[in-house]
């Protein structure tokens, strides 16, 4: 399973796990639709994969590997079934950007209704220039520069979550020598101890995200932009973790925020109108993994806010939810040309591809799972238990740890590694000088670049010393 299996950090001199080895899938060339993308097939004639149409054969030919290639169907589609499971109450979906931020998926979500989640300068520059209307924007950050919150309050992004007693004063001041009033969320740590891996966990109070309920800092930030002139509080915000199974972690937390919004009614008299509980939904990476649909995750978070709210005599907040993995993450997959293949006698066989952790960094960072398959050909040979490392000069490169491939697997084959369309293109880098891949979008057979490959030539331009 695919839930952070173990933390990271090195793991010393690993055997082959003898006493309980993987068990090879039923069809080694079978494509699970939990993890897959929804448009991916195999060719009739000669196993090759598809996705939205497009052969990795012809991709690969037209565009070089390894290549960030997303299904714009299955992004869409994932979309328009958040927006539609939170479109019965006041609600706002918003793509939290950080998975995956182009000016392509920027219109996509757009199109789809849904509001856009940016964490950085970087981000909201690249909402702004792919149309994403200001006031649809929602701005993040524990540690947003004063250029930062400037150009959010001057573009007129629609909330600000302020995350620390020093943003609250920067903020102000800015706001104020600009003459306007931002709409700002102050975001809380409920406590909850998210079940996932500690690095995506932001929930429990000894982290550097939100103002902690039970320290009684987050009602001090309440007071203090109550006090602000040129800041409109207008709700609070909180964000468990990140790849999360189930109900329970984001059911404690909206039980927690709604309890808080009911103690700053009674202690002040304002009664916020808007409460947004953050991204964090899992998705499956191998098929092990059992995410919850939409639906059940909206039932669950409107009705325990409309319970609490009921108690207490509270209007019924307007509800926001930030999913960015459980988009982006299924609709993308990798595709790599195999380079070597080394059989390590008696331990098991390497098969290093074009790319690794400079592209995909979540399986040395958080020990993530991920599913892979021969994507060129079909193949009738048999599974042979092999790790899939990258070309880095680092023995962590590999990018999945136990998996089943042909025994013909040779050099010049292609793999795609699934479900790589969330922090993967977003969290890549040029480590020992890589070009970062380019990012396809294909849809009804037509591939079409979002992102072109870097060029040794592109880093060179950087490097003016
Ligand atoms: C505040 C906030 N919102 C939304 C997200 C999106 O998370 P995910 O991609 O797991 O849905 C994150 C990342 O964990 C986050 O920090
Ligand atoms: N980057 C992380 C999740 C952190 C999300 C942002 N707070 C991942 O790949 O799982």
């Amino acid at each position: 399973m695919s839930r952070y299996a173990h933390p990271a950090g090195p793991r010393h001199a690993e055997v082959l796990p003898e006493e309980n080895p993987p068990t090879p899938p039923r069809d080694l060339m079978g494509l699970d639709p939990r993890v897959w993308p929804a448009t991916a097939r195999r060719d009739d004639t000669d196993g090759e994969l598809t996705v939205g149409g497009a052969g990795v054969r012809r991709l690969a030919a037209e565009y070089g590997t390894p290549l960030f290639v997303l299904d714009e169907d299955d992004f869409r589609r994932r979309a328009r079934s958040y927006r539609e499971a939170f479109s019965d109450a006041e609600a706002d979906v918003y793509y939290a950007g950080k998975a995956l931020l182009t000016k392509a998926v920027v219109r996509w979500v757009h199109e789809e209704g849904l509001k856009l989640d940016v964490s950085s300068g970087g981000e909201l520059n690249v909402a702004l220039a792919g149309g994403m209307p200001p006031e649809r924007i929602c701005m993040h950050g524990n540690n947003k520069s004063e250029a930062e919150l400037a150009r959010a309050v001057e573009a007129g992004v629609g909330r600000i979550i302020v995350d620390s007693f020093d943003e609250i004063e920067r903020l102000e001041r800015i706001a104020a020598e600009r003459g306007s009033t931002p709409s700002a969320l102050v975001r809380v740590t409920t406590g909850v101890e998210a079940h996932t891996h500690e690095f995506v966990a932001t929930a429990h109070d000894d982290q550097k995200f939100g103002l902690a309920l039970s320290t009684g800092a987050a009602a001090e930030a309440v007071r203090r932009v109550l006090a602000c002139e040129h800041i409109e509080l207008v709700g609070l915000h909180s964000h468990i973790g990140s790849q999360i199974f189930d109900t329970a972690g984001f059911e404690v937390a909206a039980r927690r925020v709604t309890e808080f919004l009911t103690r700053v009614h009674r202690d002040t008299g304002v009664e916020l109108s808007e409460l947004d509980l953050g991204g964090g939904l899992g998705i499956a990476y191998v098929s092990d993994d059992t995410p919850l649909d939409p639906g059940t995750i909206a039932k669950s978070l409107l009705s325990i806010v409309q319970r609490e709210c009921d108690a207490h005599g509270l209007a019924v907040p307007r509800i926001a939810v930030e999913p960015g993995r459980a988009l982006s993450g299924p609709a993308g997959i990798t595709v790599y040309e195999v380079g070597t293949v080394k059989d390590v006698e008696g331990i098991r066989t390497y098969v290093s591809v074009d790319g690794g952790m400079s592209d995909n960094i979540r399986t040395a960072l958080y020990g993530a799972e991920y599913t892979c398959t021969m994507a060129s050909r079909t193949s009738g040979a048999e599974p042979v238990l092999s790790r899939l490392v990258g070309k880095h000069c680092e023995s962590g490169d590999i990018i999945v740890h136990d998996l089943h491939l042909p025994a013909d697997v040779r050099p010049g084959d292609l793999v795609a590694v699934a479900a790589t369309g969330a922090y993967c293109f977003s969290m890549a880098s040029n480590y020992n000088h890589l070009p970062r891949p380019a990012l396809v979008a294909v849809r009804d057979g037509v591939p079409r670049t979002l992102v072109r490959r870097e060029t040794e030539e592109d880093l060179l331009r950087l490097d003016v010393g």
